[in-house]
């Protein structure tokens, strides 16, 4: 067993937010400065420069690279030789992201209840966290701060599995097109196809979390996605919608086992404050 201290995870966590909310992942600007170069319209390039510039002002200045600080959502892996000491690590994980909101002057934007009043939590928590016990002794915590103008035009479907490929394609090149400019493009598209209805979304935002231009081990779902890739950007959405080539900069697909009478698909839209990362405790 490997003992780990609770305040370790807050710290952790505290610095992993800040840093995700100033600065964009290094493989997401390079796959916009790669983007400038095939973008066809002016406009479209003058826009990939600006959020480029805003990206490096958010780094150098450390201020929040949007102003929607997104809902914190985490990944967390737990090595089954882990003990945690000192508390829980569902509190912990909440302390840090509540230190950062403050520390980190991040705009608060979690309302507690959903339907009546809309209270603001004042400090980003209550945290969505998945968990999921693995081998080791170690715990990997992936963290998003997931946008809720993106999040707002993602969807999901119960598809009927005589709907085959070509109603997943359908469904998923008209969520990209509905989102247009509402959801700040170049996308970064995160697909969840099978489960059940909950675990396609999951199983969506999850593939977020993969590296741009990284492909899906099986060769046919790594097919997928650079057609869905290639389609997407002939939508002529372009970037924030202004019309052009770059309406997103990669398709992530992930599958899961499905019912034999279903087809679930989830779409989740990722705008280009695409902040995510990574650590290891
Ligand atoms: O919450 C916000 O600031 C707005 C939102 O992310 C949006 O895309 O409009």
């Amino acid at each position: 067993m490997r003992e780990i201290h609770v305040s370790e995870i807050v710290e952790k966590v505290k610095n992993m937010v800040m840093d995700t909310e100033y600065n964009l992942p290094e493989d997401f600007i390079k796959s916009l400065e790669t983007a400038k170069a095939f973008e066809e319209s002016p406009v479209g390039r003058e826009i990939i420069e600006t959020i480029l510039e805003n990206a490096k002002v958010a780094s150098i200045e450390k201020v929040a690279y949007c102003q929607d600080t997104g809902y914190p959502v985490f990944f967390v892996e737990v090595g089954q030789d882990v003990h945690i000491v000192g508390g829980n690590i569902k509190d912990a994980i909440n302390e840090g992201v509540r230190l950062a909101t403050r520390e980190g002057y991040l705009r608060a934007s979690i309302a507690f209840d959903p339907v009546f009043e809309r209270r603001n939590t004042g400090d980003n928590t209550p945290a969505l966290i998945y968990f999921d016990i693995v081998p080791g002794d170690r715990i990997k915590i992936k963290f998003a701060a997931k946008g809720g103008g993106s999040e707002n035009q993602s969807k999901q479907a119960m598809l009927k599995p005589a709907d085959g490929l070509e109603g997943i394609k359908k469904f998923i090149l008209k969520t990209i097109a509905n989102a247009g400019p509402n959801a700040c493009p170049p996308f970064t598209v995160g697909v969840g196809i099978g489960g059940t209805f909950d675990y396609s979304a999951v199983l969506a935002k999850k593939a977020l979390f993969r590296p741009i231009g990284d492909r899906h081990p099986d060769p046919a779902i790594a097919m997928l996605e650079e057609e869905l890739l290639s389609l997407a950007n002939q939508l002529g959405v372009g970037p924030l919608g202004f019309g052009g080539t770059v309406t997103a900069v990669d398709v992530k697909i992930e599958v899961a086992p499905v019912h034999i009478a279903s087809l679930p698909v989830a779409v989740n839209i990722q705008c280009h404050a695409n902040r995510h990362s990574e650590i290891e405790i």
